[in-house]
């Protein structure tokens, strides 16, 4: 099992900003770790029960807040390291919310649709007592989606015999679910890298990108990076990788890869020679080692770790995934010159509209798209402005300014609550 364990990024942080030691105890480790067994009859008959968790890191600033995730690697040292990181995201984008995050470790490719579904609310039985719209609030993560997040909203409505569509966000839009949230992850990085290249005077149209993880976060923020009119040269999913050096159609990629649930046979699926624009399916990790200016990073944790990021040849690493670069891979990169725009900040932009979500189903006031875009975009750009410009007069990494500016603003709350020798939700 993965522990968790603070980076030592941190207790620097905790040291140069003089954290006093009721915070630095405060956010040592997660405030509640709660392990369920997941029961589900299979479609055969069989009962099979898969471990579960549900992780809250810190609820200084709010409820927690955070994904859940369908995934054979899930643990509840990832889910607290993933709390942990929802708990600093969560800060820097300045919302009321602390950080949580959950999973059950299952692999729901080898599941029936039917079965996700029961599986999806029989997880909401398990941790009903610890969610809701100001304890804890669930939202979609890897391998999970709005139509799982609609089953889970209508599992808790169910057992609290109250209609409660704060209690989790990332639902479908006919359920209380906002305009924008499927998009918004892979919205908000392109937010973060528009705004950091502006600060570097280029543009869209003189920058390639490869991205790594073809899902929810990773093709949203591919076909809108397109649009915007940057070319996307590669896209892999778990399966396949594609290239074309004069540019990829990430939207038809979606399109084929929503059809087929795969990328692979995409290149060829239904296009002339001609029409091949030059794609190719090539080795995953030779995607991770493309000759490109951005590599935007949208898959799992640790796809960039110290044995291969002495490849990585794009000037700029995009997280669009929580994790993808371990800390030993983030020191070799930052050594070789090459600036990552984190986490934190780049895939934010999936839990601010979660939050704009929340407002919205707490009070019954819905929003149409562009107001919903353009509200996270002021919060995206806002975040964005403030790292880079802490990263500059510190000197530092963009992740360690993000952290930072985090660090304090939980810091000073941890402080504001007073003597607080327990924990409340
Ligand atoms: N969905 C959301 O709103 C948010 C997601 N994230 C993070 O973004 C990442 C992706 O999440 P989603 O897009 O939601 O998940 P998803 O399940 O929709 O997509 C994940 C994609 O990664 C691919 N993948 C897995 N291993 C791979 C590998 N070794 N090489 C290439 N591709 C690989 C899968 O085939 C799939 O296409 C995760 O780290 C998640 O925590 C972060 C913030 C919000
Ligand atoms: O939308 C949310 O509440 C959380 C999304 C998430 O899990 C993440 O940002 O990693």
């Amino acid at each position: 099992m993965t522990e968790f364990t603070l980076p030592d990024m941190v207790r620097r942080i905790f040291e140069a900003e003089a954290i006093p030691a009721d915070a630095q105890e405060m956010l040592s480790g997660p405030q509640r770790s709660l392990g369920v067994a997941v029961p589900l009859r299979r479609d055969d008959g069989a009962l099979e029960v898969y471990p579960g968790w549900r992780v809250v890191f810190d609820t200084t600033l709010g409820p927690g807040k955070g994904g859940i995730r369908f995934h054979p690697g899930t643990d509840a040292g990832e889910c607290a390291q993933l709390a942990f990181w929802m708990t600093i995201k969560c800060a820097l984008m300045e919302l009321p919310f602390g950080g949580a995050k959950g999973g059950i470790r299952v692999d729901p490719k080898a599941l029936s649709p039917l079965e996700v579904e029961r599986l999806a609310r029989s997880y909401v039985r398990a941790v009903a007592d610890v969610i809701g719209p100001d304890t804890d609030i669930p939202a979609p993560d890897v391998n999970t989606d709005a139509r799982v997040m609609g089953w889970m909203a209508d599992e808790f409505s169910q057992i609290t015999r109250r209609h409660q569509p704060a209690a989790i966000t990332g639902k479908p839009v006919c359920l209380g679910g906002s305009e924008g949230r499927t998009a918004a992850t892979g919205q908000g990085a392109l937010i973060a890298l528009d705004a950091w290249l502006k600060r570097q005077d280029r543009r869209p149209e003189d920058t390639t990108i490869a991205v790594q993880g073809f899902g929810n976060a990773g093709a949203h923020f591919a076909g809108l990076a397109h649009d915007a009119g940057y070319r996307v040269v590669a896209v892999s999913d778990s399966k396949a990788a594609i290239h074309a050096a004069g540019g990829l159609d990430p939207w038809r990629l979606k399109t084929f890869k929503d059809e087929e649930k795969a990328l692979s046979g995409a290149v060829y699926a239904g296009q002339s020679v001609k029409d091949r624009n030059g794609d190719e399916e090539i080795g995953q990790d030779a995607l991770l080692a493309l000759d490109v200016d951005v590599l935007a990073l949208a898959a799992m944790q640790d796809a960039v770790t110290e044995d291969n990021a002495g490849e990585i040849r794009a000037g700029l690493v995009l997280e669009i995934a929580n994790g993808p670069v371990t800390p030993e891979a983030d020191r070799r990169l930052a050594e070789d010159g090459k600036v990552i725009l984190p986490d934190v900040l780049a895939n934010a932009g999936g839990v601010t509209v979660s939050h704009l979500e929340w407002v919205q189903s707490r009070t019954g006031d819905y929003w149409d798209a562009d107001t919903v875009r353009e509200r996270m975009t002021r919060r995206m750009e806002d975040a964005a402005r403030r790292c880079y410009e802490q990263a500059e007069a510190a000197d530092s990494t963009v992740r360690e300014a993000a952290y930072t500016l985090a660090i304090r603003r939980i810091a000073e709350a941890i402080s504001s609550r007073g003597d607080r020798s327990y924990f409340c939700s």
